[in-house]
């Protein structure tokens, strides 16, 4: 008999008292050891239509749900003793006519006719919309997608409001295909499996159900049943996380769509191959110390550490290798002492701002690691639009080449100096230090960083995976990965189902971004055809006459969010630079909330609202998040729009300051606000402001 968990039954768990979670892990654990139960009381659930249903008992109120037939027993769900009955009541197992999936359908009737939809709250952008946007679709369309043949009818019936409630009633795939056809999309068809293949081995019937295999695996899913990433994914997650690929791959999609999760697991399958020795590379330590308890966490322990998977930030990787050839650690040049040094070469230039020759240093000639005025006469300064002639340029040299010079004198580097030391030492090497590289946050890689991941990366199909959003970028300026010897095209994939984010937080912040983005190597990202899993309220844009308005309102709002359940860790409040985080603070205040200010080493968690720059929200999750402070000039910051030097710089200005208040917005699971004083950031239009 085999022996299958299903995703319902790790999400109830996750709902359980302490108590009721260890009884009901004990009873599984036993279960999984003796299918029989021998000692065990079994009761079939009589008002059930699946005569498989059967309840178990875990301690005096608290029942199993299984379903058994000769071959197969799966967990479905726990409760306690009414609630999982009637769970079990109005449920039936049903292998899906159509795509031949393994499916767990609500019985129809059963489901409550949720309210129709109010035509004052359709927003204008919809009001176009089919009022029943499924009226039309055949049934050999629906039933394509997973659609169970009992909901067909009703679905054809169901407003645009009415499909989001219900489709949370269908399996996972239907669900996904209806908020598609619902948003005017036009899913792609489901695998179809070969009449004679297991039901619950098809792509569709692995995301809810998983076979388990020993104890270990079992205790790792119920230790942690709140994190269901760790067993059960998305089939394209599955596809891209588990596949042996002929190059380097990426994974992209917009934010929430489970990038990092497709990371990880990759990182601990690749791990798992014979002499596989991962490293899983992010852009900043706080990001790679989470990455670290996530990987614990599939392993069953958070504090587990997994010996064939190295976590790091790009430049901690870099500095481990440095350290292990040097036998020292690298001295790396704090932003102030390079600005310090390149200053006392200047004398004499006048013609150039200081912020001038500093963004030149950092991002023309350390970036691109130029060591020669040739190569600096060459360079197309890919990110720099001001144009600068030879003339120029070989009167600015001596100035870059004197604070190279300098750093190296006293035994310092920066950060792409070490990138390229490691380079050199690895580039020519047959034999690299891992097995595979894994790298999360990809849009943010910069020119060292990817030939630094590029020199270190085994020749081999799977050497080299990046996953990351272009819609994200804060870091860097584009780039062509492909001139710099990585090519990805054919092997880049896109995923469009949210976990994160509620439909019309995501719907709001999609607003903020084009339909689809393109590298600079051609390779476009689609990010129109994402659904979100689940509703929730509509964010609140809101723009005040006063700073004073705007911080009783943001008070009030942070007050709401905990009278109605959130806890004070499941908040964060950002706004886009220091210079505005007292305007934050002082709202924390008045709302009485402790705060924790972020910073570049990662959260707390205690009982505090977080409270930080918008670069720091990267990564992050919380329940409800506030923006605020966004006005006209925190938005693109005038700081930047000033240091412009043209059309074309003032256009990637306004594009990485987009992508921030993106990444910022995308961070709320369920409530989102965000305000400005008048005038206001033009982007809260866009967002959708009232
Ligand atoms: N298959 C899944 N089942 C359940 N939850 C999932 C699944 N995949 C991802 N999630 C959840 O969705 C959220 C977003 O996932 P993840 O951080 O991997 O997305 P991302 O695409 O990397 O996001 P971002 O671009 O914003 O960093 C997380 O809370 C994660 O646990």
């Amino acid at each position: 008999m085999t022996f299958l968990i299903a995703d319902t039954f790790v999400k109830a768990v996750a709902r359980l008292d302490n108590q009721s979670r260890k009884a009901a892990k004990l009873t599984a654990l036993d279960l999984q050891m003796d299918p029989a139960g021998k000692g065990k009381s079994f009761h079939r659930i009589d008002k059930s239509r699946d005569e498989n249903f059967w309840s178990v008992r875990a301690s005096r109120d608290i029942r199993l749900i299984v379903h058994k037939t000769g071959e197969r027993m799966v967990l479905c769900y726990v409760d306690h003793h009414d609630e999982a009955y009637a769970w079990a009541e109005r449920r039936v197992f049903e292998t899906h006519p159509t795509t031949r999936a393994l499916q767990i359908v609500e019985i129809e009737e059963r489901v409550e006719q949720p309210p129709a939809q109010d035509p004052a709250t359709i927003p204008d952008h919809l009001i176009q919309q089919p009022v029943l946007p499924l009226a039309n679709c055949t049934d050999e369309a629906l039933l394509q997608y997973g659609v169970p043949p009992s909901w067909l009818a009703r679905l054809r019936k169901a407003d645009t409001d009415q499909l989001l409630d219900l489709a949370s009633h269908l399996p996972q795939e239907a669900q996904e295909a209806v908020l598609s056809l619902a948003i005017g999309e036009t899913p792609e068809p489901l695998a179809v499996e070969p009449e004679e293949a297991d039901e619950a081995l098809h792509p569709d019937a692995q995301r809810r159900f998983r076979f388990v295999d020993g104890k270990e695996e079992l205790e790792a899913a119920l230790n942690y049943p709140w994190d269901q990433w760790t067993v059960f994914l998305h089939p394209s997650q599955h596809a891209y996380a588990y596949r042996d690929y002929s190059g380097p791959a990426r994974v992209g999609g917009s934010a929430g769509t489970g990038k990092t999760v497709v990371a990880l697991h990759r990182a601990k399958w690749l791990s798992g191959k014979p002499g596989g020795k991962v490293l899983l590379s992010t852009f900043s330590r706080p990001l790679a110390v989470a990455l670290t308890r996530k990987l614990g966490i599939m392993n069953g322990d958070e504090k587990r550490i997994v010996p064939t998977v190295h976590v790091a930030s790009f430049v901690d990787a870099a500095a481990a290798l440095y350290t292990l050839h040097h036998g020292r650690e690298p001295y790396l040049a704090r932003e102030a002492d390079q600005k310090r040094i390149l200053a006392r070469h200047t004398d004499g230039i006048t013609a150039y701002s200081e912020a001038f020759l500093w963004t030149e240093w950092r991002d023309v000639i350390d970036g691109w690691q130029l060591h020669r005025l040739e190569d600096y006469l060459e360079v197309s300064r890919t990110g720099r639009r001001s144009r600068i002639g030879k003339k120029q340029r070989e009167d600015l040299w001596p100035v870059f080449e004197a604070t190279r010079q300098t750093l190296i004198q006293r035994g310092m580097m920066t950060e792409a100096m070490l990138f390229e030391a490691v380079t050199a030492l690895y580039t020519e090497k047959k034999e690299k230090p891992y097995s595979a590289i894994v790298i999360d946050e990809a849009q943010d890689l910069g020119p060292p960083e990817l030939r630094f991941f590029a020199a270190i990366a085994p020749d081999d199909g799977n050497g080299l995976y990046f996953a990351g959003d272009l819609g994200q970028q804060i870091f860097q300026h584009p780039f062509s990965w492909k001139q710099l010897g990585v090519n990805v095209q054919g092997r880049s994939s896109t995923l469009t189902v949210n976990y994160r984010t509620s439909h019309q937080i995501r719907q709001s912040a999609d607003r903020l971004l084009p339909e689809a983005l393109s590298d600079l190597d051609g390779i476009t990202s689609r990010r129109r055809g994402t659904v979100s899993l689940f509703n929730g309220p509509s964010p609140q844009v809101l723009k005040f006459a006063s700073e004073g308005d705007e911080a009783e309102a943001v008070a009030g709002w942070l007050k709401q969010c905990l009278e109605d359940g959130i806890e004070t860790h499941e908040i964060g409040l950002f706004v886009r630079d220091r210079d505005r985080l007292p305007r934050a603070r002082g709202v924390a205040a008045a709302a009485g909330f402790d705060v924790e200010t972020l910073s570049g080493s990662g959260r707390d968690a205690g009982d505090q609202i977080a409270i930080g720059v918008m670069h720091l929200a990267k990564g992050l999750e919380f329940k409800a998040v506030a923006v605020m402070a966004c006005d006209e000039e925190a938005l693109p910051l005038q700081s930047r729009i000033e240091q412009a030097v043209d059309e074309k710089d003032l256009d990637e200005i306004y594009d990485t300051e987009r992508h921030l208040l993106y990444v910022a917005c995308t961070r709320a699971r369920e409530r989102l606000l965000v305000t400005g004083t008048r005038p206001a950031s033009e982007f809260l239009d866009d967002l959708g402001s009232s």
